[in-house]
């Protein structure tokens, strides 16, 4: 987290550019609130053609995250001095499912756009199984967390690996502060098959110019995911790191498709709040 006035370094490498422009602090705010937290990091591709740029802010996930944080605390205070035409970006994964989160944004700013990642719930419910077994090997198989009662088909709503897949329920709270237009979602299948399509989206969203294009991707085979071909930092390709792209604990079918029975209704409710079908299936 940035103090106001003690800007970090990436805050003094974007206030070079444009120290004679108005400073102010945060003009406009993005705050990506993915349901799995995918690093797109925008910022760090090239800023050539900059402003406007995005500052990234980077908050530990989960718990904290700078509303989470700071919320009694004046936030414009705590976030980083922002020109006129830039964009503050804050990136914490557990926003989308934090039941006091969406009042508190628009208390700071109704004007705020909100990036959501999502991607298949069933999926995503393995994903962050796998991510958790890596931390605690001791843990409960998948199904006796992910199942009250397995041959009833009873699932558990209470393991938050099931909970953050609810993204109807979840947006419906978010609905009642912000416009569906000031919230984008970003596809995690479409962001792996095409990064590039799903970036351009984004930066229509945000009113930028459309600069992360095709050529700064390319397919590593070993990585099994596209990488970055020459990120701002230095001049070799950058893939995100190993905890990104796990080889999933294989689930026996039968789990599968009663998880897939017991999202299928929320997930068509998901498609006709945002109109758009994700197509998990
Ligand atoms: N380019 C690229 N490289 C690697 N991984 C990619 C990429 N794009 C999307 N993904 C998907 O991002 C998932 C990991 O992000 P997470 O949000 O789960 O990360 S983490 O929770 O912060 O570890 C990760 O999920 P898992 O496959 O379950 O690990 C990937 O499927």
């Amino acid at each position: 987290m940035h103090k106001s006035g003690d800007p970090t370094p990436s805050c003094q490498r974007v206030l070079a550019d444009g120290a004679k422009r108005r400073i102010q602090k945060t003009p406009s705010c993005v705050l990506p609130l993915d349901a799995r937290p995918i690093n797109v990091e925008v910022s760090r591709l090239k800023s050539d053609q900059r402003p406007p740029s995005i500052l990234h802010i980077d908050t530990p996930s989960p718990p904290m995250g700078i509303f989470t944080l700071c919320f009694h605390l004046s936030f414009r205070g705590l976030m980083p001095r922002t020109l006129e035409s830039q964009i503050t970006m804050e990136k914490t994964p557990s926003y989308f499912v934090t039941k006091e989160t969406p009042h508190r944004i628009s208390a700071m700013s109704r004007d705020t756009k909100l990036i959501v990642v999502v991607r298949d719930p069933v999926t995503r419910a393995i994903s962050d199984y796998t991510q958790t077994l890596t931390k605690s090997p001791d843990l409960p198989s998948f199904q006796d967390l992910a199942f009250r009662n397995q041959s009833l088909g009873i699932v558990d709503t209470s393991w938050n690996a099931i909970r953050i897949g609810l993204y109807a329920l979840h947006l419906e709270n978010w609905l009642r502060y912000f416009p569906l237009a000031q919230i984008h979602f970003v596809s995690g299948e479409r962001l792996i098959t095409d990064p590039a399509g799903e970036l351009a989206r984004v930066q229509d969203f945000l009113g930028l110019k459309r600069i992360v294009t095709d050529k700064h991707f390319y397919f590593n085979r070993t990585k099994g995911f596209p990488c970055l071909k020459k990120p701002e930092s230095s001049g070799s390709p950058r893939c995100l790191g190993k905890s990104k792209g796990r080889t999933h604990v294989q689930i026996d079918r039968d789990a599968i498709e009663q998880l897939r029975d017991f999202y299928r209704p929320y997930n068509i409710k998901f498609y006709e709040m945002v109109g758009h079908d994700f197509k998990w299936e």
